[in-house]
């Protein structure tokens, strides 16, 4: 069989442990056999970011403004212990903080639903979707350790000069101290976002924060939100018969527990990041999930949500076998794959992703799974298969298939 052939390059960025391991075999049994692959490519594994100052991070980023379309493994975020394992020259910030902030946008996550795979919270009868804010706060923070008696305060030096000052903290003693912010023009662009993403897929949309105790920065995403919200869209969610709801984090929260699903819940970018896991875990696995940063200027970064999977890489390297789940980074190839045929007119390899889903979701449904769904599925007798087995199931499906 001929290769499906490709026009113009996606930006492929790899990644680190578990990943970076299931990443190579995707390629290898799941897309090169099939696919004459053009890839632009960006090594973002820990070493290689530590050689070039994090260089490579932000050329993977400027590159996805080029190319349009990105996929990216999940990365280590270093910490003090990541310094010593890898000898780093510097703590790295998130690549993922990086390449969002230069890119902006809203990163939409969506659990992927499989047959004999039932949410542990039994009244979930529909997906809920995550519309996380992909830009600043936390992930765009600056931070102090102090020590001692001293004042701390928040200090805005205006073009012109003129200072603002509110007062942080009279310190008595030692403590910590956070500077973050957001931009309103982000806020407007991932209201927008969320709105229209609303309205594309016919879901109410809901939105949250802690307005109360955060009466000036969460009350901003708020009020963007219900200005957009009345000016723009009001009339055509009454005419698409979907509503836009606004309450507080903890409120929200609750409801989502007690809900059936089915609709698209924005979040400011902290609570989408913890939340999301607690949806796709709920659905099932945190490899059940589907990530794609959608920027305001047309570009896409294709992603699994979770991490690198450090505990099953250290049994890999100690030789042990694994059952590591694959699916949400088959999904991350599967929809950079279909976005880049969409962008180029490009049929065949829209297809292909759509055979390269069908394959990995008939695989499960046929009884065939990694560990973490082999403990939770309602199939009698699963095979559990390991890390590199489920991806060979999965191309031996593909080869029927196309
Ligand atoms: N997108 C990204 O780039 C992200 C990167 N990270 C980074 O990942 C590293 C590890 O973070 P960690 O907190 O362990 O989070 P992970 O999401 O990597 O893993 C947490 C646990 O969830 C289970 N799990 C996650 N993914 C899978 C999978 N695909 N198949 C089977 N089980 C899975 C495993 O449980 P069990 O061991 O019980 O089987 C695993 O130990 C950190 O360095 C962090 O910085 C974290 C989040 C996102
Ligand atoms: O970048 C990180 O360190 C964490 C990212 C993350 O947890 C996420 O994208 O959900
Ligand atoms: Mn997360």
């Amino acid at each position: 069989m001929e290769k499906i052939k490709m026009q113009i390059p996606i930006v492929e960025m790899d990644g680190d442990e578990m990943t970076r391991i299931l990443w190579a075999m995707i390629k290898d049994h799941l897309i090169l056999p099939f696919v004459d692959l053009k890839t632009e490519y960006y090594d973002l594994g820990l070493e290689h970011r530590n050689e070039t100052d994090d260089q490579v991070t932000v050329d993977s980023a400027m590159a996805t403004k080029k190319y349009k379309v990105a996929v990216k493994c999940a990365t280590i975020t270093p910490n003090a212990a990541r310094m010593e394992e890898y000898d780093l020259k510097e703590m790295w910030k998130s690549p993922n903080g990086t390449i969002r902030a230069i890119l902006d946008g809203t990163v939409f996550r969506a659990p992927i639903v499989v047959k004999g795979i039932e949410p542990c919270v039994k009244n979930w009868k529909k997906p809920i979707t995550i519309a996380r804010h992909a830009y600043g706060d936390v992930y765009k923070g600056t931070e102090m350790k102090v020590s001692g008696k001293g004042k701390a305060e928040l200090v805005f030096t205006a073009e012109d000069g003129t200072e603002t000052r509110e007062l942080i903290h009279q310190f008595e003693g030692d403590g910590i101290i956070q500077g973050m912010h957001n931009l309103s023009g982000s806020i407007a662009s991932f209201a927008r976002s969320c709105f229209a993403y609303a309205l594309d897929t016919k879901q109410d949309l809901w939105f949250a924060t802690k307005d109360t105790i955060s009466k000036k920065y969460d009350h901003t995403f708020k009020d963007i939100f219900q200005e957009i919200f009345d000016a723009e869209y009001k009339k055509q969610f009454e005419k698409a018969g979907i509503t836009y709801f606004y309450t507080l984090i903890d409120d929200a929260v609750a409801r989502v527990m007690k809900s059936e699903g089915g609709y698209i819940w924005a979040c400011k970018n902290y609570d989408g990041d913890v939340m999301s896991d607690m949806i796709s875990s709920a659905f099932g696995s945190l490899a059940m999930m589907t990530s794609v940063l959608v920027s305001p200027d047309g570009y896409y970064e294709y992603e699994a949500a979770h991490g690198t999977v450090q505990r099953h890489y250290y049994k890999h390297l100690k030789g042990e076998e694994t059952s590591t789940n694959s699916v949400a980074t088959i999904f991350a190839w599967s929809g950079a794959l279909r976005k880049r045929g969409e962008l180029d007119g490009n049929k065949e390899l829209q297809d292909f992703a759509d055979c390269l889903e069908k394959a990995t979701i008939e695989t499960i449904e046929g009884g065939q799974m990694t560990k973490d769904l082999a403990l939770i599925t309602t199939i009698e007798n699963p095979m559990v298969l390991n890390s590199e087995g489920f991806i060979k199931a999965v191309a031996e499906r593909i080869s029927k298939n196309f």
